[in-house]
């Protein structure tokens, strides 16, 4: 833990690895990297919740974020898409420092992100919800296809005059995924989104996500406890631990890693 917000803008403070990284994607000569972040930090008071976790998401992957409970997934979400503010450091994305980007210049940079409590409105149709995310953004017969675009992306065909109140609990879930997608991103983030569901449920996120990103292209951060359903749909994990990167891989080295388990099952959730 180190430094503060001037410290880090000095290029000088940049990782030379980070610095190569965005230099090369900002003047074309592009690498895969999608999003980077360098020297984060997050502080709460005295309590750092986001420890320089050199966090790294590439073009089109679908990677989940895992770690204990307090480990600081959500608050790097959210610092992800300028919910947070961080104390220091940097988040580049697609070569561009969008570290002091409001969150609305981050959605149409191509972010975006499903919170873990359900948005949508229980009294308008599936339809009407389908349109909310669009509908100062696109008019005519293009808002039309966008909305039957976003149905399908929720997997909720044949739904469409049905209010969200009458679906379940997964079908919600669903429809709040295809009205993230709805804004066209290259990135999406999904905090929990199967939490609280039944196994079919689950299945059906899990055609989604993985239908959302092998057709469309959109690349993914999942926090997810469910190993099983990590496993399922999950490219590449990212452990996390009191604020930083503590192993990298795919889940079977995630679950075989010894130092991995001890922290889940022998410390458990942070101080
Ligand atoms: N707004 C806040 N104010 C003060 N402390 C916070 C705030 N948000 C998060 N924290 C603290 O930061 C730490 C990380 O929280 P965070 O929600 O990011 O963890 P998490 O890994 O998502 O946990 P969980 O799996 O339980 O959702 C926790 O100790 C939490 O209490």
């Amino acid at each position: 833990m180190s430094g503060s917000r001037s410290s880090a803008d000095d290029p000088q403070n940049i990782d030379p690895d980070v610095r190569e990284t965005a230099a090369g994607l900002a003047t074309g000569d592009r690498s895969d990297t999608l999003l980077q972040t360098d020297g984060l930090i997050k502080q709460f008071g005295g309590f750092t919740a986001t420890d320089e976790p050199g966090f790294a998401v590439e073009e089109g992957e679908l990677r989940c974020l895992i770690g204990p409970n307090g480990a600081g997934k959500s608050t790097l979400l959210k610092l992800i898409t300028g919910t947070h503010e961080p104390t220091a450091g940097s988040i580049y994305y697609d070569g561009d420092d969008i570290t002091d980007l409001p969150p609305h210049e981050r959605v149409k940079r191509g972010i975006s992100m499903k919170f873990q409590v359900p948005s949508v409105y229980g009294d308008l149709t599936v339809r009407e919800n389908a349109q909310l995310p669009i509908q100062r953004l696109v008019t005519g017969d293009d808002r039309n296809r966008r909305i039957e675009e976003t149905i399908a992306a929720a997997g909720l065909e044949g739904y469409e005059d049905v209010p969200a109140s009458d679906l379940s609990h997964g079908q919600q879930q669903q429809l709040e995924i295809g009205m993230a997608a709805s804004l066209q991103p290259d990135l999406l983030l999904l905090d929990e989104p199967v939490a609280g569901l039944s196994v079919e449920e689950r299945r059906g996120i899990a055609d989604r996500v993985t239908a959302l990103n092998e057709e469309r292209g959109i690349a993914f951060v999942v926090i997810e406890h469910d190993t099983d359903f990590v496993a399922e749909i999950a490219d590449a994990v990212t452990v996390l631990h009191r604020g930083d990167v503590f192993r990298e891989g795919s889940i079977s080295e995630i679950e075989a890693d010894p130092e991995v388990r001890r922290i889940y099952l022998g410390e458990g959730g942070e101080e």
